[in-house]
């Protein structure tokens, strides 16, 4: 018999990081679907706060009352992990929070040693308090969950990225043109990718998948399979 510290119970955690638009929240959401686990796409928090500082004419620099923003974040985000909506406190911010201007100043806003101390924790929370999560974001492997058992980095071609996010803006009947996208898309990637604190990168452990070519199902699949060959799911004909 061990005594009972010597039975640590595997984090169940899958991890999935990558570029604006690689397809890591629709991934995310389809793995998670099909094990019963929460999802989390944390990018939502960043964006939450975004929305919340436009809405009070702030820019990047102006952190002096940072305290406030990410306590009313953690006190009223919350993300429905059946339908990917979220709200802060009873107003639903899914669409708003998508919206260019948001994504730009969400990126800025994560380049913040005091924005991303602040917002660790509250993703922390989120997922810890669930029986499983699959969780996406830019730093989800290295930063927030480098313990866990399974972590994807997931991208896709520049072009493609930025067909997808056209059609998805269009869907929720906001306007704007390939060639201003992908210089949004381009410009976040960059300074997403060289911010000085928990940068996009993939972690060394991490499994590197390109989704240009291959369909959302196709990567859930390939997703799940490491997740058996893992442990950390085993087949119901197994049990
Ligand atoms: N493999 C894929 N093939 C085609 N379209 C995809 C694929 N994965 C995601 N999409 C679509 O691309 C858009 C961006 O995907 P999303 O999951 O939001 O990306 P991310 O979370 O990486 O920014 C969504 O409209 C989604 O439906
Ligand atoms: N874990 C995270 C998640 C998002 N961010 C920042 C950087 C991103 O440009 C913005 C928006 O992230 P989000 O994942 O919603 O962006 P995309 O849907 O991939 O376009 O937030 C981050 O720095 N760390």
């Amino acid at each position: 018999m061990y005594p009972d510290h010597d039975l640590l119970e595997k984090l169940k955690v899958i991890t999935i990081d990558g570029p604006a638009g690689s397809g890591k929240s629709t991934v995310a959401k389809i793995v998670a679907t099909k094990l019963g686990w929460i999802y989390v796409t944390t990018g939502a928090i960043y964006r939450s706060l975004a929305l919340l500082f436009h809405e009070a004419n702030l820019k990047e620099k102006d952190l002096g009352n940072i305290e406030r923003f990410t306590s009313f974040i953690n006190e009223r985000y919350r993300q429905e992990s059946s339908s990917g909506k979220v709200f802060l406190g009873e107003r639903e911010v899914s669409h708003e929070i998508k919206a260019p201007h948001v994504s730009e100043l969400a990126s800025l806003l994560a380049q913040e040693d005091s924005v991303r101390k602040r917002l660790l924790p509250i993703q922390r929370k989120v997922v810890l308090n669930n029986n499983g999560a699959v969780v996406d974001g830019r730093d989800m492997g290295t930063v927030v969950f480098p313990d866990a058992p399974l972590k994807i980095f997931l991208t896709a071609s520049p072009e493609e990225r930025a067909e997808r996010r056209l059609k998805e803006l269009h869907l929720n009947g906001m306007k704007t043109n390939i060639n201003e996208l992908m210089k949004e898309i381009n410009e976040r990637d960059l300074r997403d990718t060289n911010r000085r604190i928990a940068p996009l990168k993939p972690a060394h452990d991490a499994i590197l998948l390109d989704s240009t070519k291959s369909t959302q199902e196709e990567i859930a699949k390939i997703i799940l399979k490491y997740a058996l060959q893992k442990e950390m799911i085993i087949k119901k004909s197994e049990i």
